[in-house]
């Protein structure tokens, strides 16, 4: 999958595609789906297929305080999409001169001059321009006038609800990773390097692999039974994700994990995190005694629901 990073970048050989624009954030089971009639699409007229993705995302860049944290950090979301078989990603930078681009402005310069667009493929509820004036009539329109198809990609419900990248935030947060993974199609799952941290957990009694995030913020926190993908092996274990308002860190979130049945260095390696169970919220303690009891109580906890006897 080739990437494109700004409009400037396209060159006259990027020219006749089919596309498809949104924020694609967790790639959940609607994204597949529009991806899959994306590619079906791709095959009839011979062309590739070309997810438009921004960055920052629309949100976080009108109103970053309140813009909900991702469910997959930009590189993640690239495999993602590499994995339903996209040929081009174009991310643009949305700034203040992307959002002030009128509907038919963007259709102009992006999909017309830029891409050279044959088909687009949309959900029905797509809006796009300043005001977010554009929406799937007005693509259908356009599309009439500037020689492109428009197709409204069928919805995607699970329980009778549209399955959205806001459905998985809430199903996150409520921990409830049975119907997270209906949505996504897949468990959900934070990979990262494994970094040295303060090395205070060894003098807590319970060494942790500190994984890097790369964002400050997490869809959720708290302490919880999960399992840990390396290199093909998986092993149970137990993670804290969050602050450490004990230890008053950087603010930043952190994602550390205590592997049950595990010893050796992990320094450096890459971890891929499963999440199965909420054991509790995470807190502040008075003292870094009062953590380490918090702490074995949890790798217990953990320990009772990992062992075979266990349904999980
Ligand atoms: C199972 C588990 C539960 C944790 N719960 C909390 C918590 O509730 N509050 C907190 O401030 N830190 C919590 N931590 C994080 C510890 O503060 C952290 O592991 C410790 O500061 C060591 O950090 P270091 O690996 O960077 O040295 C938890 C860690 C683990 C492994
Ligand atoms: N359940 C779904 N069924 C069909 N198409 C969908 C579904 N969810 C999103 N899409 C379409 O996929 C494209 C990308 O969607 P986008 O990621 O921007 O929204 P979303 O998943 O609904 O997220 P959010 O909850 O943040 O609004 C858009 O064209 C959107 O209409």
């Amino acid at each position: 999958m080739q990437l494109v990073r700004g409009l400037h970048n396209l060159r006259p050989q990027h020219r006749g595609c089919v596309a498809t624009i949104g924020n694609f954030d967790g790639v959940h089971r609607g994204h597949q789906a529009i991806l899959a009639r994306l590619r079906e699409r791709a095959l009839e007229l011979g062309v590739p297929s070309c997810v438009v993705i921004f960055e920052p995302q629309p949100r976080e860049f009108f109103a970053p305080e309140t813009a909900p944290a991702r469910l997959a950090r930009l590189r993640d979301k690239l495999q993602l999409l590499a994995a339903e078989g996209v040929d081009r990603v174009l991310c643009l930078a949305f700034n203040q001169r992307l959002s002030k681009l009128s509907a038919s402005e963007f259709v102009d310069t992006i999909l017309v001059d830029g891409l050279g667009v044959q088909h687009l493929e949309v959900g029905d509820d797509f809006r796009f321009g300043c005001d977010r004036a554009g929406d799937f009539d007005f693509l259908l329109q356009a599309g009439i006038l500037q020689g492109f198809t428009v197709e409204a990609a069928q919805t995607v419900e699970l329980d009778g609800i549209r399955v959205s990248s806001t459905q998985v935030r809430n199903a996150l947060a409520a921990a409830d990773f049975a119907l997270a993974e209906r949505l996504l199609g897949r468990p959900y799952r934070i990979a990262g390097r494994v970094l040295h941290g303060q090395k205070l957990a060894r003098q807590l009694g319970t060494p942790t692999a500190n994984i890097q995030l790369k964002r400050r913020r997490v869809p959720f926190t708290g302490v919880y039974l999960v399992d840990v993908e390396i290199d093909g092996k998986t092993w149970p274990g137990v993670a804290n994700i969050g602050v450490r308002p004990t230890v008053q860190g950087d603010g930043k979130a952190h994602l550390e994990v205590h592997l049950l049945d595990f010893a050796g260095d992990l320094y450096d390696r890459r971890l891929t995190v499963v999440f199965h169970h909420k054991l509790r919220e995470e807190q502040r303690f008075a003292s870094l005694e009062a953590l380490k009891t918090a702490i074995s109580a949890d790798v217990a906890a953990a320990r009772a629901l990992a062992a075979p006897s266990a349904h999980r």
